[in-house]
């Protein structure tokens, strides 16, 4: 017989909370299985429910993933200093703390030269890729086709994990033309930028946007590859601006410029987007980047689109144009999530502005419910180098710490010379920094904006049980509005996001602290409960003595007569 803990539409406060021994952690890149909470070896003080017995198997064996290649033979040595931490954690962390084990915050990863083919793109997916973006200022459709292609064989094939596919949009880039070879400007010597085309000269070279020369002004500063190399504006002609080389280098083809404090008067999308977006909707993508957004008009715009074509594709803003600023919050309420394009952003801006611009979009993305991602530079020197610089590892820590959806690696998966690395490191410095917050914290109330909606006030008390109880949550959901909303509330657990719908289940990939898993839902809602709980633990990923949080909400009722909310605690026991 199966006894339920049940809660529905009305609560009871719990008076005390639990914490629980870290005395097995599983760090292991994000497959299926390694989505889970550590086993108890204290049970928490109950709740006045009753509680039911649930199968239960063994979970798989713990692994860490080195930093660097010479931490090899130090693994079980790290392990060891691992445990201690997270202990003094535990009791340092009061009724809220509980453990968590399994990596939460995403890694979106760059696909390219370096790892578009099917043998790199399974071992990224292995390594702890959850989102693969595809730039579309480089290459064609049919490379991009390919890359979606595998990762959907990828994603068919695999029993235990999936991948979304983000398409970043080129947007309005201002480029230099082409050169014949790159050319050495020293600091102080005179140089042109043209809007004459074909023009690569070693004091001249052409600019691909025919209104540069209105949109700068004499005292500007150029910015080549988002400061790599400067120039300050002296005069300019009908057709030319003449520059002093302030911070010199080697100019190669086709290299990014922006103008200091300026975003060029041309649309966020242009007719390569839309082409590139139809690409899009016709590949059946789960995310689009887009870039160098301004106003909150023109996200409406891709939005009506997307509709009138019945795709449903979320819509990332990348905030990296000087003019989004001031439009921050009406930018990001009108789209699904935002992106801190870090390396436009600092040119387009002052340098110092990144980090505060970072925690402020972080913070009001979070605040609305919405997911954000963190990119650009977060592990550059592995583009050449096999060992990250401890700033980079501090930059990834940073980034969790503030409540990031998602870390992004671009050249250092797309044309670096060890991507598999990189995206292992950035798991293991993304999960050793969870690992250490403070878990389990009360949720924060971003309710505020939802206070009166049913499904938001359960996200809420769904998260403060299951993070009470010490509990991972179990959600059923055909729209993912009910597992995003979980999220966004960040409880301690794992979110065992079930779906029967697979597009749901490769967007859910993105969303902080979300296992989604596939599964048919039954008409009878025990049996289809019954056939998750037991897909967990053929997978190792509920225990014996374990809670699990199982939610009933959102706004399309599953198995929810005139709309009735639910929440329930199980417990797991051994099998036989
Ligand atoms: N699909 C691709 N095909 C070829 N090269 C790619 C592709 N995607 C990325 N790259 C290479 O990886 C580099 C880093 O990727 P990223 O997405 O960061 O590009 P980016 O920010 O547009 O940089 P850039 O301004 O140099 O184009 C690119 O500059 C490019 O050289
Ligand atoms: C990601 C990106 O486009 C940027 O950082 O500029």
């Amino acid at each position: 017989m199966s006894q339920v803990r049940s809660i529905q539409t009305s609560f009871s406060r719990p008076t005390s909370g639990s914490t629980h021994d870290r005395s097995q952690t599983l760090l292991k890149p994000p497959s299926f299985s390694s989505k889970i909470f550590p086993p108890k070896s204290n049970n928490p003080p109950k709740l006045c429910f009753t509680t039911s017995p649930i199968n239960a198997r063994k979970s798989s064996s713990a692994e860490v993933v080195p930093v660097s290649p010479e931490d090899d033979s130090k693994i079980e040595e790290e392990l060891q200093k691992l445990h201690v931490l997270q202990q003094v954690g535990n009791v340092s962390g009061g009724i809220w703390s509980k453990p968590m084990i399994k990596r939460k915050t995403n890694i979106v990863c760059t696909i390219g030269p370096s790892t578009n083919t099917k043998e790199m793109i399974w071992k990224l997916a292995e390594a702890g890729m959850n989102v693969a973006r595809m730039n579309m200022s480089h290459g064609d459709h049919a490379s991009h086709k390919k890359v979606i292609d595998l990762v959907k064989e990828y994603n068919a094939q695999s029993k235990d994990n999936v991948i979304a596919i983000m398409l970043d949009t080129k947007g309005p880039e201002v480029r230099s033309g082409d050169l014949p070879q790159p050319i050495m400007l020293k600091t102080g010597q005179e140089f042109t930028f043209t809007i004459q085309s074909g023009v690569g000269t070693a004091d001249c070279v052409s600019v691909n946007y025919d209104d540069f020369v209105n949109d700068v002004e004499e005292g500007d500063m150029l910015l080549v590859d988002g400061g790599m190399m400067s120039f300050l504006v002296k005069s300019k002609t009908a057709d030319s601006v003449k520059c002093e080389v302030i911070d010199g280098g080697e100019l190669a083809s086709r290299r990014h410029l922006n103008v200091r404090g300026k975003s060029a008067t041309l649309p966020s999308i242009t007719e390569k987007d839309w082409d590139d977006i139809k690409f899009g909707v016709d590949n059946e993508v789960d995310f689009y980047a887009v870039s160098f957004v301004k106003d909150a008009q023109v996200v409406h715009e891709l939005k009506n689109y997307l509709k009138s074509c019945g795709a449903d594709i979320h819509v990332i803003v990348k905030i990296e144009s000087a003019d989004s600023i001031p439009n921050l919050h009406s930018i990001i309420t009108a789209s699904d999530g935002a992106m801190v394009a870090r390396g436009d952003l600092g040119a387009e801006l002052p340098i110092e502005e990144v980090p505060l611009l970072q925690e402020e979009i972080i913070r009001i993305c979070r605040s609305m419910g919405k997911a954000v991602i963190v990119a650009t530079n977060m592990l550059e020197s592995m583009i050449v180098h096999p060992t990250p610089t401890r700033a980079e590892v501090s930059d990834i820590a940073i980034a969790v710490r503030e409540g990031s959806d998602g870390i992004m690696l671009s050249g250092e998966t797309a044309h670096g010379k060890f991507p598999i690395k990189a995206a292992k490191v950035m798991h293991t410095v993304a999960l050793r920094t969870e690992a250490a917050l403070p878990n389990g914290q009360m949720p924060p109330n971003i309710g505020q904006v939802f206070k009166n909606h049913m499904s938001e006030m359960f996200a809420y008390h769904a998260t403060m049980m299951s993070n009470t109880l010490g509990t991972s949550t179990v959600v059923f959901t055909r729209s993912g509005f009910m597992a995003i909303l979980l999220s966004h509330y960040r409880p301690a657990g794992t979110i065992f996001a079930f779906t029967d719908q697979k597009r749901v289940q490769q967007r859910l990939a993105l969303y902080q602290g979300v296992c989604p898993i596939y599964m048919e839902f039954s008409d009878d809602a025990e049996e289809t409960f019954t056939k998750a709980l037991d897909l967990l633990q053929k997978n190792g990923m509920v225990k014996e003595g374990e809670e699990v949080a199982l939610v009933q909400s959102g706004r399309q009722p599953i198995w929810r007569f005139h709309s009735t909310h639910n929440i329930q605690v199980r417990t797991v026991a051994a099998t036989n």
